[in-house]
């Protein structure tokens, strides 16, 4: 013990001639350490599944052929690995753990979008807890409405229809982009179920539904500090975002627009005379109180139920029919089957001619159209998707033995997925639209091989609309005119890319 004798003294002495400050400083520098090494040596014995630092794997960069990237990391780490993606360690899921993660309740998918893109704090929602019960009233009154909607649907379709082709019988109507153009037929019918068939008529409230998605994720312009500090990002989101003067007009015009339907609606909610509109807006007052606490005056309490319908089905539901309809305009021969099957459909079921063509029953006979539209499905269902976060403080530990912990991000490998011949069945790589025609999985029949709708209990209960609403636009456009390209069709080859093309409307 005498040899460290000098040294012990030495060192009394160098920290007596220390201010208070610098001893301050060294004890809270000590303690950091303490701390720091010992959540290291916590999480360095976490079985996290291994982390992959090499961007090229095969001569495969990440940054250039992300999908490309994934096959060979998987192939040389197993399915489940972390990764660093647009700046952040995440892990990695493939097709044998995606389904443990669905059903798991300690992961949320709508936490992990809302942490980099908030829509409903961006709108000015505060608060999502008073609408988590949007998946039960979708299933209780839309779904099993959708037989009922269907004519309105229709109506609405062909209205606009109207309006944005018009009769281009001598004269074809060229749409130069289909997005823009199904954003609003898709907007018009979305509103006819929402908001009932008169409100649908009504250009600026309808205007608003079809933008207000796209308008707020174009004017999220996010910087390093907000991509590097999720405090100052949410604040931005939730705090600065919902007063700039797009989201202020949006809500303005909406309000202007509703509330007087809303009032007229409660106090005609005891009137047993009163003719009860058959929507969704009248179901949400119904199960909402008036007098009930809602923390925001009721009337903006209702419209914003309104947008997280919104929200949810316009935008997903457009970018999806949008894709299926250049799927159709890229293979012509394909087209010309759906169409065949659309005009022996009709005749069989003889509605041809009655007010409503393209009845509930009708189009669920569109089975090529059904497994058409799944495919397409596939055939997007390709890279990083569907992230989870962990919402839970303790770790999450995978069937497979590897760790998740608290607030960590996993993603599906859904090309594993979409790709396996073993839940795809032969030929995975190619399109082939009549793939489900002889199976049992419809393009709503959400299962491991078919995710793009999620699974378990939080699965997109609006998806029998979406799917509903996309088979009648497309079918009302085959029905009514004969399509050409205008020029060549791109198809998107990545989860956010989009597809290109003019097409040409001839009156059939
Ligand atoms: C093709 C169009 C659509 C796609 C691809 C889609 C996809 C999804 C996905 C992936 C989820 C998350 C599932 C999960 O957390 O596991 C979801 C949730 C949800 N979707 Fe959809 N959706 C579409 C259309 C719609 C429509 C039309 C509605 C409403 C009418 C809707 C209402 C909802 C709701 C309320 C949730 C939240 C469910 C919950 O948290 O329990 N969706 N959707």
């Amino acid at each position: 013990m005498d040899k460290f004798k000098p040294f012990i003294e030495d060192s009394l002495e160098r920290i007596n001639r220390l201010s208070n400050q610098e001893k301050v400083a060294g004890v809270v520098g000590i303690a950091s350490l303490i701390v720091l090494s010992s959540y290291l040596t916590k999480s360095s014995r976490k079985n996290l599944a291994p982390l992959v630092t090499e961007t090229t794997i095969d001569g495969i960069n990440i940054d250039e052929d992300l999908r490309g990237w994934l096959h060979v990391a998987s192939q040389k780490y197993g399915n489940t690995f972390r990764a660093k993606i647009a700046g952040q360690t995440v892990t990695v899921i493939g097709k044998e753990n995606s389904r443990e993660v669905f059903l798991n309740e300690s992961f949320s998918f709508t936490k992990a979008v809302a942490d980099k893109f908030d829509v409903l704090g961006m709108f000015g929602i505060e608060s999502d807890e008073k609408y988590l019960t949007a998946p039960s009233i979708i299933t209780r009154y839309l779904t099993p409405s959708l037989t009922l909607y269907n004519k309105r649907i229709n109506n609405q379709i062909n209205l606009k229809l109207d309006e944005l082709v018009g009769p281009a019988k001598d004269e074809p109507k060229t749409i130069p982009h289909l997005f823009p153009f199904v954003l609003s037929i898709v907007a018009r019918s979305s509103t006819s179920v929402f908001a009932g068939e008169e409100l649908c008529k009504n250009e600026t409230l309808v205007n608003c539904f079809a933008t207000v998605t796209m308008d707020i994720g174009s004017n999220l312009n996010k910087n390093w500090f907000m991509d590097n500090f999720p405090m100052i990002d949410s604040f931005y989101q939730r705090t600065i975002f919902p007063r700039k003067p797009t989201i202020l007009n949006h809500r303005k015009n909406a309000k202007d627009v509703l509330t007087p339907v809303i009032e007229e609606r409660v106090r005609n909610l005891n009137n047993p005379a009163y003719d009860r509109p058959n929507d969704m807006l009248q179901v949400v007052i119904e199960n909402h109180d008036p007098k009930g606490e809602w923390g925001l005056p009721y009337t903006d309490f209702i419209i914003n139920w309104m947008f997280v319908l919104v929200f949810v089905s316009v935008h997903t539901t457009t970018e999806n029919a949008t894709h299926t309809l250049y799927y159709l305009m890229k293979y012509p021969e394909f087209r010309k089957e759906i169409i065949e099957e659309q005009k022996r459909v009709l005749a069989e079921e003889g509605t041809e001619g009655k007010p409503v063509k393209f009845t509930y029953d009708v189009v669920k006979k569109f089975v090529k159209l059904d497994s058409f539209i799944r495919e397409v499905f596939r055939m997007r269902t390709i890279e990083l998707q569907l992230q989870h976060k962990n919402i839970t403080n303790r770790d999450i530990v995978l069937s497979n033995g590897f760790v998740i912990p608290p607030k960590h991000l996993v993603f599906m490998n859904t090309w594993d997925i979409s790709r396996d011949p073993e839940l795809q069945g032969e030929d995975p790589e190619v399109f082939n639209p009549w793939r489900f025609v002889e199976s049992a999985k419809q393009a709503v029949r959400i299962g491991n091989d078919h995710i793009i709708f999620g699974l378990g209990k939080h699965a997109c209960p609006g998806r029998f609309m979406a799917v509903n609403s996309m088979k009648l636009v497309i079918s009302n456009i085959l029905d009514r005119y004969e399509l050409t390209p205008e020029s060549d069709i791109t198809l998107a080859d990545t989860v956010r890319g989009m597809p290109f093309g003019g097409v040409v409307f001839k009156a059939n």
